[in-house]
């Protein structure tokens, strides 16, 4: 199936299980990948028939702002499920990614696939 993506989008917000952590915003870089066809959308070039990229990344925004979770693993479970249902999309893969958090690492965080993916294309 065709995707529609948003790829190392960074937001702020309190994430981490330290107390150190409680008090101040880190960045989280989000890579997100949904499944959609986008066939309808091409043949009106209409976005109103596919996932508008711009509505979702503002979306995650707000989310980010609003959030003030422990696990990088809560904050994209909650997040999934909450774009799955506001957005209509039946097939997600998320990665979440906490630069910084070990130092030797680039990044350290998590990647979840939600939903069903199911092929219509052909
Ligand atoms: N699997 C996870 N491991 C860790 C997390 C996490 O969210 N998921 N968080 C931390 C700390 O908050 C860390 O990021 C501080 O540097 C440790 N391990």
């Amino acid at each position: 199936m065709d995707r529609v993506l948003i790829e190392a989008l960074a937001v702020e917000t309190v994430i981490g299980v330290y107390d150190w952590e409680r008090t101040i915003r880190q960045r989280l870089v989000i890579d997100l990948e949904m499944a959609t066809d986008i066939r309808p959308a091409a043949a009106g070039d209409d976005l109103t028939h596919t996932l508008d990229y711009a509505a979702i990344s503002a979306r995650i925004q707000t989310y980010a702002d609003d959030s003030q979770f422990e696990l990088v693993e809560t904050f994209a479970e909650r997040l999934a499920a909450l774009l799955r249902e506001e957005f209509g999309i039946p097939w997600l893969r998320m990665t979440v990614r906490k630069p910084g958090a070990v130092p030797e690492a680039q990044a350290v965080g998590v990647r979840i696939e939600r939903g069903t993916l199911v092929d219509v294309s052909a």
